[in-house]
């Protein structure tokens, strides 16, 4: 996959079969068929961001005049974990990422004098009063017309939150799902997105719901263990190289990596979560995203029934073996 605008070679390579995201001109009534299937697109020329084009390092250091959200990390990846959770984890787990506190100017000095084997940095910064007047005059010129027709449209709960994001070139978010709605714009730079169907739970081996990493595959995309994940060779997703003034929708529950290109300078992105609607009227087939969220019902039950994450998976078999195939 490339265009005058990036090459083949500034994509991480992954044994992955991968199909294109469809590319769509936002006033395609398709978007909407996508959207409301829970379907992946990208939309065209809907200026969501548009306020934001003039967003770059120099800008947003003369706006941002506080401290903000810096991920580092010892590597170019940048796996989430929940700090809540690393207490209640018996084994003893090593985050590879640390979120510091740190000023825009410091965040901007580092990754223009970033040598190989310094932290990597990655900006994850929510959008709230805490970024200043003229970076919140801009927020309130972003298309709200569109996207809010959009999560009406589909009765999706509330928006919780916008995240600024601010990447190195290189850095990598690996596979995981939210279980959010998901309208991802790109402001600078290209972004390379890869995404699976819900669905592919069993191919992606999410972490168990009580560890830090819940909702993160297991699986290392750059050296897959294929004993301990034998269906990650059978994985089939989707994947887009995004550009400037597009977005992405990124259905909840999907699973999406998230790269930004080799070489390719930093980039800028802004992200927009919602909740999930309410549930209504079940509907029988189920649909993946729901099976899922049983799935990581039935795990926290167990967990708390049980007190001892070691048991579940005991118990689980126990259900099972010989008896339920
Ligand atoms: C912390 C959020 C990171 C983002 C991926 C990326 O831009 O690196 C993502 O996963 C999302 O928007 O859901
Ligand atoms: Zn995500």
């Amino acid at each position: 996959m490339s265009s005058n605008h990036y090459s083949e070679n500034q994509l991480r390579k992954y044994s992955l079969k991968l199909d294109k995201i469809p590319k769509l001109n936002y006033n395609d009534p398709k978007v909407d068929e996508y959207i409301s299937s829970n379907e992946p697109v990208v939309i065209q020329g809907c200026d969501l961001v548009a306020s934001a084009n003039s967003w770059d390092l120099d800008y947003l250091k003369r706006k941002m005049m506080g401290k903000y959200t810096v991920i580092l990390s010892q590597n170019h990846k940048f796996k989430y974990h929940d700090e809540k959770k690393i207490q209640s984890c018996k084994t003893d787990f090593k985050p590879t990422t640390r979120r510091v506190q740190m000023k825009f100017s410091e965040f901007v000095d580092k990754i223009k004098n970033w040598k190989k084997n310094d932290e990597r940095l990655y900006l994850q910064q929510v959008l709230d009063n805490s970024v200043g007047i003229s970076i919140v005059q801009d927020f309130v010129k972003f298309n709200w017309n569109w996207i809010t027709e959009k999560q009406i449209k589909n009765n999706w709960g509330s928006l919780t939150s916008n995240l600024l994001l601010v990447s190195m070139e290189g850095n990598v978010t690996p596979c995981h799902y939210d279980e959010q709605q998901n309208f991802y714009a790109q402001v600078k730079g290209y972004k390379r997105i890869i995404l699976f169907r819900p669905s592919q739970f069993k191919c992606l081996y999410p972490h168990p719901v009580y560890h830090p990493y819940d909702r993160q595959s297991q699986v290392d995309f750059e050296k897959p263990d294929y004993n301990r994940f034998p269906n990650f060779k059978d994985a089939c997703g989707f994947e887009t190289v995004l550009e400037p003034g597009e977005v992405l929708y990124i259905p909840m529950y999907w699973f999406h990596h998230v790269e930004s290109l080799l070489r390719g300078g930093y980039t800028i992105s802004i992200n927009f979560w919602y909740k999930a609607g309410p549930t209504g009227q079940i509907v029988y087939p189920l649909k993946d995203y729901q099976k899922v969220a049983i799935m990581r019902n039935v795990e926290k039950m167990l967990n708390d029934a049980l007190r001892d994450s070691t048991e579940v998976g005991t118990l689980l078999k126990t259900i099972v073996d010989g008896r339920y195939f």
